[in-house]
This record gives structure tokens, C-alpha cells and sequence, in this order.
């Protein structure tokens, strides 16, 4: 493998050289440099080492200049480049690629403050699902190769050097012993490829507040859950998995000197479909709840519901959106999870109400524990439902002063979208939709009532007596660029909205196909209503590129 010199204060290109501060400068240099790194082949690691600006490293016709940090991308990839990020950088989000993209959408769309948060990236990525590829004996533990024909395993790199190093390494030894077979694992198609794998999810929690800051995310205890192929506990290789646990915990459990693992989990997946979760789960070993601290409260989180990859960059958004909230609001927070947005802004905004919705049952659970540890004097009403928002999706809106949205990837339900484009032209009581209306009187279908006894809320009344408000604040937030663009643009284009702030953080940057993450928050607000003395509404997203090729500085 070709190993070639790259270095801190290093920039390539076939165009005039330029010193550092120039390059920065010229935006259009810079765009062509990165036009002509595109073609590059991708197949080399790259080292970041001194060198001397003006030096021709690559042959004749690349030649290398004084400049910032380097861009670059690898087969074996982003680990060079997070080893380095994760040592000593902190990564500039502002001469990012997805930044510039970025920041001309938003310019399209008159939005001057485009704002970004720094943050060194793989000290805080604290959640990954790592898969196992590779023979008994020699397997490799970590993230899909680019191609995800290969996984490059997490030990080779020293990107990630929490506890989650010793559980891999407690998994090796394990699978040996325990000869954990092929057939045991779970089978998936990825991208067109057939592979066989086995898939872990590893959190490390940052909670403990008895270490020093610096120390939470590395030493932080793991929670770990094995996606086994099989349908239950009633397998005949539940012995196995359950062995394998055992041996993890007492390898890595609270009775050894180093105690890395906080719990072990039991996913049961015989999907051969991309799902890396399958809807059965059991808690095998240790604690259940599994806590940390962002926004303002703790909050409890279980594998089977969605958790937010990076602790310290959730904080910051979190902390960033509170202060488009007024004090008093009523909050709709639809996509919810287990309702950590809506429940650190009950608990930092004083809202009048809370309410989350999210499809996924399995959620209910982390809601009901953080709600439970949320301070005693808020009188916020908060309750968490088990819905599709994509169904009668104005009958959440309805009663609501501010909208939370953090939809998928795919971004927001098409019903969610026009019931935003349409209920800015509303007029409250005279032209209450039928579907808004039914909510108000007594629930009668059995299938919303089905629905209604999975809520959890903290006043029955609730419902009842809800302000007929509108909404006149939308925060959205995003991990999927495209989608949100198409959103956004269907929201500005019906003129019920009005966009004026965009804010951008980073959330991770992780190997599969180098994808770069960051959030981005926007403030929208009805054209009718204004003012221009303070936005009234405001969308935050966090997005991501999948296979970005390359990442500039
Ligand atoms: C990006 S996650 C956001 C979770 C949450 N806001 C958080 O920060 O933890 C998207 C969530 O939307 C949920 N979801 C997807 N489609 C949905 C739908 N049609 N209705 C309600 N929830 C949905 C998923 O289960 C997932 O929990």
C-alpha cells in the first residue's frame, strides 16, 4: 500500500500556488482544488506529517502548498484523518464543503446568519453500531469499509479510544472461546452485496460526574447489544448468546478492577433486509437505565430507542434552541424518540405544555424515566404518544405555539408538510380542519384510542383543555441535507413561511462513505405575522452527506 506524506499546512492543485491566508481567501481556488481532488484515486492512506510548503510530494502534476489542514480521503479513510482530529484538532466546520453548500442554500434563501459550532469531533461521538466481519480467529471489529465490503476494524485506529476498545476486545476473545459461528450471526444484504455479519451497539456514557470532564467520554461504561440471528430466547443458540454475555460481564463487569461495561442487551434480528435492529429486545445484564446529561436535564436512554451519536454536540444544539422558545410555550415535538428535545425545553422554557410523538414504541420507556427525574417545581404538562405523524398530522399542531420536527433522513411526512403549509393561513375556531376538530370532542375510533393508551401523560386533561392555539415557531431539525432542502423549499414556496437563521454543528464524522454530519439552525416564521423585531420561528437541522467525497478546510 502506497503510503504517502501529507501535511498539516498542506493544500494540492495544479493551479498557481498560493501562501495559506490567500487560498482561504479565494473561494474560487479553492472550489477547483477541491473539483481536482475529486479525481483522485482513493486508494492510498494518507499521513499528516510537517512539510514544507511548495514541496511536489505527488509526482509532477499535483503539487502541494502551504494551506490550512488537508483534505483527504482513504480507502482506510477517515482513521488517519481522526486520529488527527481526534488528538489535536479542532475541525473547522466553517471551510467544510458541506458548509459552503450550505451557506449558499441558505443565502438562495435571504438567510444571512449562517452561524457554526467547532468541536473536536471523536472525543464525543459516543454511540456506534459496529459490525464483524472476518474469520473466527481473525476477526475485525468496526465500521463498514467505504464499500462496505470490509470492515476496518476500530482497534487498528486510535480514533475511538474509550471503553468500547476493551469490549471489542472482550468480544474477540469471546467468540473464540465460545466458537460463535457464522450461522449465528446475522445475515445482511449491504448495498447489493452479500456479507455476512454480525452487528454490535455500543454507547459509552458521559454521566458520571465524579470523573473530570476531560475524562467522562473515556472512561465512561459501556452499554453494549448483540443483534443476534435469531427470532427469540427460545433459539437453540440463546445458550450461546447468552454465554457470550456472561463471559463479557464477567470479564468487564462491576467485579473487575477495570469496569467497562454498564449493561448487555439482546437484540433478536433474522431480517435480511438493511434493519440493524429487530423489534424484540432483552435486557441481559447489568443496570437497565443507562443515564446521561444534555440539555439542562438527565436523561435515560435503552438501545431500542433512537439516541443522538454525539452527547457534546446534542448539548450545544439543545442549549442553542432553547433560546428560541419562549418561556411558556406550548411545545408539539413530533418525531420525538424518547422526547429529549421536548423535555429540555419543559424543563429550561417552563413551557405550558409538552407533548411528543414518536412511532416507536419501545421509547416510551426512556420518556417516562427522564420525565421522572425532571425537577420537581415545573409545572409543564408533558405526555409522550405512540403515533405516526404522518396520520391527521394537523390534530398535533393544532393547540401548539411551537413545532419541534426532527424527522428521518427522508425527511418530513408528505401530510406533515402541507398540514405546515396550510395551517399558517388558518383562522383558530372559524376554520378548524374536521380531522382537528374530532380531537377536540370525545375520541370515539378505536384505533386512535388503541394509540391513546399507550400515551404517558402527567394531566389527563390534557387533551381537553389545550389552547386552540396555532404554531408560529417551526424548529427543524435535520440529518438528511437533501431531504430537508425539498422541505424547506415546500415551506418557503407556499409564502406561509418565513426563514431567517440557519445554525450548523457538527454531529459526527464517521467512516461509512466519510460521511460529515453537522446541524444547522434555521428561523422561519409566518409572512403574515413578522415582525421583524424577533424571529418568530425557527428551524434547526442537522444533516449529513453520505459518501461526501471529500472534506475541505
Ligand atoms: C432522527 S430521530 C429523532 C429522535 C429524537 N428527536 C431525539 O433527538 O432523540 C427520528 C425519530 O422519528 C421516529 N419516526 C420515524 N417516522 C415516524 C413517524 N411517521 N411518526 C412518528 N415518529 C417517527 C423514529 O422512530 C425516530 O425515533
Amino acid at each position: 500500500m502506497t503510503r504517502r506524506k501529507f501535511t498539516e499546512k498542506a493544500l494540492i492543485s495544479q493551479k498557481e500556488p498560493k501562501n495559506a491566508k490567500e487560498a482561504i481567501e479565494d473561494e474560487d481556488w479553492f472550489l477547483v482544488m477541491q473539483e481536482e481532488l475529486n479525481q483522485f484515486e482513493w486508494n492510498d492512506v494518507w499521513e499528516l506529517v510537517p512539510c514544507p510548503p511548495s514541496q511536489t510530494i505527488i509526482g509532477t502534476k499535483w503539487k502541494l502548498y502551504a494551506f490550512y489542514l488537508p483534505i483527504l480521503h482513504t480507502e482506510l479513510d477517515c482513521f488517519q484523518l481522526t486520529s488527527c482530529f481526534m488528538e489535536s484538532h479542532v475541525w473547522d466546520i466553517v471551510r467544510s464543503g458541506v458548509y459552503r453548500t450550505a451557506r449558499g442554500f441558505f443565502r438562495g434563501c435571504f438567510v444571512e446568519q449562517y452561524l457554526s459550532d467547532s468541536i473536536i469531533l471523536f472525543k464525543t461521538k459516543c454511540c456506534f453500531k459496529l459490525a464483524e466481519l472476518g474469520s473466527l480467529y481473525i476477526p475485525s471489529i468496526g465500521l463498514y469499509a467505504q464499500r462496505r465490503d470490509r470492515v476496518v476494524d476500530i482497534q487498528q485506529t486510535p480514533t475511538h479510544k474509550t471503553n468500547i476498545y476493551g469490549c471489542i476486545h472482550l468480544l474477540k476473545a469471546n467468540n473464540m472461546e465460545l466458537t460463535v459461528e457464522e450461522r449465528d450471526r446475522k445475515f445482511s444484504t449491504i448495498n447489493l452485496q452479500f456479507v455476512t455479519d454480525i452487528i454490535y451497539h455500543m454507547a459509552v456514557t458521559t454521566y458520571n460526574t465524579s470523573l473530570p470532564a476531560s475524562e467522562r467520554y473515556k472512561n465512561g461504561k459501556v452499554q453494549v447489544a448483540l443483534v443476534w440471528n435469531s427470532r427469540n430466547e427460545n433459539s437453540t443458540s440463546f445458550a450461546k448468546l447468552n454465554a457470550m454475555a456472561n463471559y463479557m460481564w464477567i470479564k468487564g463487569g462491576p467485579t473487575r478492577k477495570v469496569h467497562l461495561i454498564h449493561s448487555i442487551w439482546a437484540n433478536f434480528q433474522t431480517s435480511t433486509n438493511n434493519v440493524i435492529f429487530g423489534n424484540r429486545w432483552r435486557h441481559l445484564l447489568g443496570e437497565r437505565d443507562f443515564w446521561e446529561h444534555v440539555g439542562g436535564i438527565d436523561v435515560s436512554m435503552v438501545p431500542a430507542s433512537f439516541g443522538q451519536a454525539n452527547t457534546r454536540a446534542f448539548d450545544s444544539l439543545l442549549h442553542k434552541l432553547q433560546k428560541y422558545v419562549p418561556y411558556g410555550a406550548s411545545i408539539v415535538d413530533l418525531y420525538a424518540g424518547a422526547g429529549v428535545i421536548g423535555l429540555s425545553l419543559a424543563a429550561t422554557r417552563k413551557c405550558r405544555s409538552v407533548k411528543c410523538v414518536e412511532v416507536n414504541k419501545e421509547a416510551k420507556h426512556s420518556f417516562e424515566k427522564t420525565a421522572s427525574r425532571l425537577p420537581t417545581d415545573m409545572e409543564s404538562r408533558i405526555s409522550w404518544h405512540q403515533a405516526d405523524t404522518s396520520k391527521e398530522p394537523l390534530s398535533w399542531l393544532i393547540g401548539s405555539d411551537v413545532v419541534v420536527v426532527d424527522p428521518p433522513r427522508k425527511g418530513l411526512d408528505p401530510s406533515l408538510l402541507n398540514a405546515l403549509q396550510s395551517v399558517s393561513f388558518m383562522k383558530i375556531k372559524d376554520n378548524l380542519p374536521e380531522s382537528s376538530k374530532t380531537k377536540i370532542k370525545i375520541e370515539k375510533r378505536p384505533w386512535i384510542l388503541r394509540e391513546k393508551e399507550t400515551s404517558v401523560q402527567s394531566d389527563s386533561q390534557m387533551a381537553q383543555n389545550e389552547s386552540q392555539s396555532l404554531p408560529q415557531t417551526l424548529i427543524y431539525i435535520s440529518c438528511g441535507w437533501d431531504s430537508f432542502k425539498d422541505d424547506c423549499m415546500s415551506l418557503l414556496s407556499s409564502k406561509a413561511w418565513h426563514l431567517d437563521r440557519a445554525h450548523g454543528f457538527n454531529f459526527f464524522l464517521e467512516h461509512r462513505g466519510l460521511s460529515l454530519s453537522l446541524s444547522l439552525s434555521l428561523s422561519l416564521s409566518h409572512t403574515h405575522t413578522h415582525t421583524h423585531t424577533e424571529p418568530r420561528a425557527h428551524i434547526y437541522l442537522h444533516f449529513c452527506f453520505p459518501n461526501f467525497p471529500t472534506i475541505s478546510f
